[in-house]
């Protein structure tokens, strides 16, 4: 297995010199899980370590049930490993950190408060100041291209705008750590493309560290800087990759053969493991 952490600093973090601070240097030691329910035990992970230096975009992939949503919620102190830890920034997480954005499958938006007030709901519950930060909002929400909605319920939007708001409320704050389970999962493929463009962009303005949850080999190539693969229940990591395609990424880049390589490699490794049945 390579490590993530085999290229000390991404390109783009050389050209514009902003770096994250150490604060979002994550560090997966040896995380096991095992649910306990009426039903018995299901051990969802086992011996899951990874490093995940600051400013890297992570893809997971795996199968369904192979446990990627769990070790998220473990990475965002919702859920705590049954053996081994996660440590961000030098501290063992046992809580939400309060430097970290989450965005889900399902945008979880509050139907009766307009884009806007959802963009801001993190801030409010938080206590902090809303006028301090409505610019800020309104100026994310223009750039995924949202300027002509921010008084809209989102009932009144497509699916793909749904989680453009979901997105803006994540990084209201300019979290150090973005984590996103599975977020375009439900949308279409060209808004799929689209979305992946604006991330694209947007993470390498803003340099969080980003794991990204996908079942698409495709997307998890295209956004990442190093793919991670899991093999099957109980969850482990089969294989890491790093992707050396420079950024920014058109979407061309999939017609190149490097991407196409990359492709292989993954899908090699998911026939390897029995998960995907080989081609003929
Ligand atoms: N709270 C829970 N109690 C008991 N078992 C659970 C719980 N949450 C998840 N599991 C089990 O743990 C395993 C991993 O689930 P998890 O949701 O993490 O997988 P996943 O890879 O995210 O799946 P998917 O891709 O389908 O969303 C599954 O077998 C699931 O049934």
């Amino acid at each position: 297995m390579r490590s993530v952490l085999r290229e000390a600093v991404p390109r783009d973090l050389i050209e514009d010199g902003r770096q994250r601070p150490a604060d979002a240097h994550i560090i997966i030691d040896s995380v096991s899980k095992i649910y306990c329910s009426d039903r018995g035990e299901v051990e969802a992970l086992r011996d899951i370590r990874l490093k995940i230096r600051p400013g890297a975009f992570v893809s997971i992939v795996g199968p369904s049930g192979c446990g990627k949503s769990t070790l998220m919620r473990c990475i965002a102190g919702l859920e705590r490993p049954s053996t081994g830890g996660v440590v961000i920034g030098g501290r063992e997480i046992d809580a939400p950190p309060q430097n970290l954005g989450m965005v889900f499958q399902r945008d979880v938006l509050l139907e009766w408060r307009t884009v806007l007030d959802n963009v801001l709901l993190l801030i409010e519950l938080r206590r902090g100041h809303r006028s301090e930060w409505v610019a800020r909002a309104r100026q994310l929400l223009d750039v995924f291209g949202l300027e002509s909605f921010h008084d809209c319920y989102p009932w009144e939007l497509s699916g793909g705008m749904r989680q453009r708001v979901s997105i803006c409320r994540a990084m209201l704050s300019d979290p150090d750590i973005l984590l996103m389970d599975e977020p375009f999962a439900a949308l279409d493929a060209f808004t799929r493309d689209d979305l992946n463009l604006e991330l694209q962009a947007t993470s390498q303005r803003t340099k969080a560290t980003t794991i990204f949850i996908t079942h698409n080999i495709s997307e998890a190539i295209f956004l990442a800087d190093q793919v991670v693969v899991m093999d099957r229940r109980p969850g482990r990591v089969a294989l890491v990759i790093d992707i050396h395609l420079p950024r920014p990424r058109p979407l061309a880049v999939k017609e190149s053969p490097e991407f196409a390589e990359y492709g292989r490699l993954i899908r090699k490794t998911f026939e390897d493991l029995g998960i995907l049945r080989r081609g003929i």
